[in-house]
């Protein structure tokens, strides 16, 4: 780290003003967080280069890209969004407890509880828009709107999440000298808005953000004097329609909450007090995947027990919690989950893998989820048949057919034995492949093999074959698969469409093969 001012360097000043030099007192971060560089003092400004990896970046960048999430700044009244004019970014909401391992980082440089921060943002500047200047401080005695009451925002902490080449720097005119901060990807900058004792720094860190020319985004998050309010009649008061104070946008149980649902866990099952048993109380709480998360958090932050740490057990049912919830952000919640188990080097295992791949297949995140099968593969884990298949599925959805078809013949020669589920899936890659002859040959190799083709691999298999473009293949699959009785609606809607893509079939087989279609959907 770089020199810095004595106030930093020496003792930690009460809440009052330093009775020495009349300077107030700030927050003190955590100085010896690897990376932290002070580039200016008095305002302090610190700056932490690669706090976020590339990979961190990319999916936060992603994840705001999902859907609508993103909303252009301004403030909810009756009317609706009135947008403001002073700033002209978007941003959504990035709950904390779906970036668990993002928050820790936070948590350990500012060196406050994670119920001292505000609820992370992602924010998106495109071309033009700017952030005119302005203080981050919010007074003492107000209610804000962010859900802390009797509180000031004592620290704010901003992380460039791509490389901007033209625009959209943060510029601090009044730091001496002035600084400008190009926004590089995973770059951290810390300032503190108000002093200890809420008095208001807005002269000296006054910033904005110039106009972007290349879209720039960043993560922020700002650190409160105290907790965030945990009455929720308040909050919805205080939020006036914002979401930011939505216990949703948070770690959802108190410590004392926590500890208190622990404790009941381990008495009620009669548990001692060891892994074994946290594991179990985890376990007993899995429908719940913001309660197993919350106490896994915690847990791991030492707040519920001082010696014991979690191990691939506790992550893995967090992930299994994660990725059997379906909800929104679950995907990002299971990566986020991964990367702090390596943080906390308890290696993911296959079956950590395997949950975090369920939760990015079930949210159709095939780029993610493709990114995970290159780690997987990478750590040389020898998979099972379920892995395999999750695998297989994953880099077919993802345009990456070939690789679920070498990937499965390479476990094959590991002995490892297929059943229809794999076929249906490695039938799907020949489909998105538009190769039909894989798909003769994955038939001929089922019959083989003696595993049934079952109504969905019937199905892939008829579709497989309808890419040569002529009905008379998906016709003859069709009549393989009608060998043992009715080949399912699936099957008979695949061949359907096949006969009707293909064109020159005559009408009647056309209206024979409907009536078949429509009888087999009436009994099945
Ligand atoms: O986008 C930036 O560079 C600064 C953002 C900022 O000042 C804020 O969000 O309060
Ligand atoms: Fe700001």
């Amino acid at each position: 780290m770089r020199p810095c001012s004595a106030a930093r360097l020496g003792v930690r000043f009460p809440r009052s003003l330093c009775p020495a030099s009349g300077t107030p007192s700030f927050h003190q971060i955590n100085l010896a967080y690897p990376g932290l560089e002070m580039v200016r003092s008095q305002p302090d400004i610190f700056l932490v280069h690669d706090f976020f990896s590339a990979t961190q970046c990319e999916r936060l960048i992603r994840k705001a890209q999902q859907g609508d999430a993103m909303v252009p700044a301004g403030v909810f009244s009756p009317q609706g969004l009135k947008r403001s004019e002073s700033r002209t970014s978007s941003q959504c909401l990035c709950p904390q407890r779906e970036v668990p391992s993002l928050l820790h980082k936070v948590v350990e440089l500012l060196g406050c509880p994670s119920r001292h921060l505000e609820a992370c943002q992602i924010i998106r500047y495109e071309a033009g828009q700017f952030f005119a200047p302005h203080g981050d401080f919010s007074s003492n005695g107000t209610r804000s709107s962010a859900g802390f009451v009797d509180c000031a925002r004592l620290a704010t902490l901003f992380v460039y999440l791509n490389d901007v080449e033209r625009g959209g720097e943060t510029d601090f005119p009044n730091a001496a000298p002035p600084l400008r901060v190009t926004p590089s990807r995973g770059l951290a900058v810390v300032h503190f808005p108000a002093s200890l004792d809420y008095v208001s720094d807005a002269r000296r860190t006054r910033h904005q953000s110039l106009p972007a020319v290349d879209e720039k985004w960043i993560f922020a998050t700002w650190m409160w004097s105290g907790p965030r309010s945990q009455n929720l009649e308040l909050l919805r008061q205080l939020g006036r329609g914002y979401s930011h104070v939505w216990p949703e946008s948070y770690d959802p149980l108190s410590t004392d909450v926590a500890l208190r649902l622990l404790e009941m866990l381990l008495s009620r099952f009669r548990l001692q007090p060891d892994l074994y048993s946290f594991n179990l109380a985890l376990a007993a709480c899995r429908e719940q995947w913001t309660v197993v998360l919350s106490l896994l958090t915690q847990w791991r932050q030492g707040l519920l027990v001082s010696k014991l740490r979690p191990d691939v057990v506790s992550f893995n049912t967090a992930l299994a919690a994660v990725s059997s919830s379906g909800a929104p952000g679950d995907w990002t919640c299971a990566i986020d989950l991964l990367e702090t188990m390596r943080e906390d080097r308890v290696p993911p295992d296959l079956q950590s893998y395997s949950r975090a791949l369920d939760a990015c297949s079930g949210a159709r995140r095939w780029e993610e989820a493709l990114g995970l099968v290159q780690d997987l593969l990478q750590q040389k884990l020898l998979p099972d048949l379920q892995t395999v298949t999750g695998v297989a599925s994953v880099c077919s959805h993802a345009g990456e057919w070939q690789l679920a078809l070498a990937f499965a013949n390479e476990q094959r020669d590991q002995r490892l034995l297929p059943d229809g589920l794999l076929f249906g899936t490695l039938l799907l890659a020949c489909e998105k492949g538009l190769n039909w002859e894989l798909a003769l040959e994955l038939l001929a190799d089922m019959e083989r093999s003696s595993v049934p083709l079952d109504p969905i691999s019937s199905a892939l298999a008829i579709r497989a074959c309808a890419t040569r473009n002529s009905w008379d293949l998906a016709l003859w699959v069709l009549a393989k698969c009608s060998a043992g009785g009715d080949p399912g609606p699936r099957a008979l809607l695949a061949a359907v469409d096949a006969v009707e893509a293909g064109g020159s079939a005559s009408p009647e087989l056309f209206e024979e093969l409907c009536r078949r279609a429509a009888q087999s959907s009436l009994f099945s």
